[in-house]
């Protein structure tokens, strides 16, 4: 996480620049952090100013308001007390068999430290949702440990769990307003009065909802329904937070806001949040993943440092994935003396393996000077992606 300067000085970046709607959310990330509701209530008039402001004038009148609030920021602003070091959730050897069926979650090892994303990834029916379910507690697991560490020895079982959030694939319909579920939400933290009010206030803003604040469950979009999730988790400040599929049905827009937000909730300075996301968006997840593990028919194939069933050699090859109208013979006569050793084709994209020495540098040179079309190319030899097309 960079330094307060550092972050203040890219905000004013972006706003000279023009790049004011990613100036606005980091300025907002920025006033969060201080956990000071003066700074809180200068934001959230510098909301109401955005806001009724037209798109065209902002650069103009709105952007002269920012340095006064970056100022107020930079003195608003506490170092928090140093985060733990350890890890926040560890489960070792965690299995698991349902009493009907054949599926079995085989012996799984998960250590999750602060502010950490792990995501976690396989096809349908693989064993996401078992395994978040175990990490969870909502499911026993038949062997294996699970320890959570953010709550001192002796805490009781309720508050270790109050602490971990779950937000699963389809969450719950509610009742009543956005604004009024999110300000009960806060109570959780222990805010009332106008406390409660404006940090509610201001999550609503950092997670772009402040047009829904009187919408209910059936108004609100898909995608605006997971920040909701997220909003309410967030106002909660739990410890642990844990994801099944919060990408599906959301376009690819709204995926990437996401995601973006998963990323603030996890480098935040005051109150780093862990998270584990389940998804079959691998591009998606391995670009905010710190690391990941990779489910196939209940066995966790890849594990962060320590890939289970690979061959060692196998880590270092080349392997690429790429998208051309060039045949497969055109591709094997340029690319064989570089080393291509097996070409596979699913009607879309082609996954070209190389021998150990060759460089991706070293294909894309072939490529460039042979004038074949490329429409997609992507170096997938890190990526779990490679056991999904294997
Ligand atoms: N309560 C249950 N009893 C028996 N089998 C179950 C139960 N819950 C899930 N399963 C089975 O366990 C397997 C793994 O399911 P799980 O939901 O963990 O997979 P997943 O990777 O999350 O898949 P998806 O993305 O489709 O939700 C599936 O075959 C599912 O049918």
């Amino acid at each position: 996480m960079p330094q307060l300067s550092e972050r203040l000085a890219e905000v004013r970046s972006y706003f000279a620049h023009g790049d004011h709607h990613l100036g606005y959310r980091r300025l907002l990330d920025a006033a969060l952090e201080t956990g000071n509701f003066d700074v809180y209530r200068a934001t959230l008039r510098f909301c109401d100013e955005w806001d009724a402001t037209p798109e065209a004038d902002r650069g103009r009148t709105v952007t002269d308001r920012v340095s006064g609030l970056l100022a107020l920021i930079e003195t608003g602003h506490r170092p928090p007390p140093p985060a733990g070091t350890g890890p926040r959730l560890e489960a070792e050897g965690v299995a698991k068999r349902y009493h009907q069926g054949a599926f079995s979650l085989a012996p799984v090892n998960v250590r999750l430290h602060h502010g950490q994303i792990i995501g976690l990834v396989g096809e349908n029916g693989n064993g996401k949702t078992t395994l978040l379910r175990l990490l969870n507690g909502d499911l026993r697991p038949d062997a294996g440990t699970i320890r959570y560490h953010f709550a001192p020895a002796g805490t009781a079982a309720y508050d270790v769990r109050s602490r971990i959030a779950f937000i699963p694939q389809r969450p719950q319909s509610w009742y009543g307003s956005l604004m009024d579920n999110l300000q009960f939400a806060s109570t959780f933290a222990g805010l009332t009065g106008e406390e409660n009010e404006l940090w509610t206030e201001m999550v609503i803003a950092r997670m772009g909802l402040r047009p829904y604040r009187t919408y209910n469950w059936s108004r609100i979009s898909s995608g605006y329904k997971m920040r909701f999730e997220l909003a309410r988790t967030l106002l909660r400040k739990p410890q642990v937070l844990l994801l099944d599929e919060p990408l599906a049905n959301l376009d690819m827009l709204a995926q990437q806001i996401i995601l973006e937000d998963l990323k603030f909730l996890a480098a935040s300075e005051t109150m780093p949040l862990s998270i584990i996301l389940s998804s079959q968006q691998l591009y998606e997840v391995e670009k905010v993943s710190n690391e990941v593990i990779f489910l196939q028919r209940g066995v966790a194939r890849y594990q962060p440092g320590a890939p289970l069933d690979e061959a060692p050699e196998e880590k270092t090859a080349l392997v690429l994935e790429l998208e051309t109208a060039a045949t497969r013979d055109e591709l094997e006569a340029l690319l064989g003396p570089a080393g291509l050793q097996q070409l596979t084709f699913n009607g879309g994209v082609h996954i070209l393996y190389f021998a150990p020495g060759t460089g991706t540098g070293d294909v894309l040179t072939l490529l460039g000077g042979s004038g074949l079309p490329v429409r997609y190319f992507r170096d997938i030899s890190h990526s779990s992606r490679r056991f999904f097309v294997a």
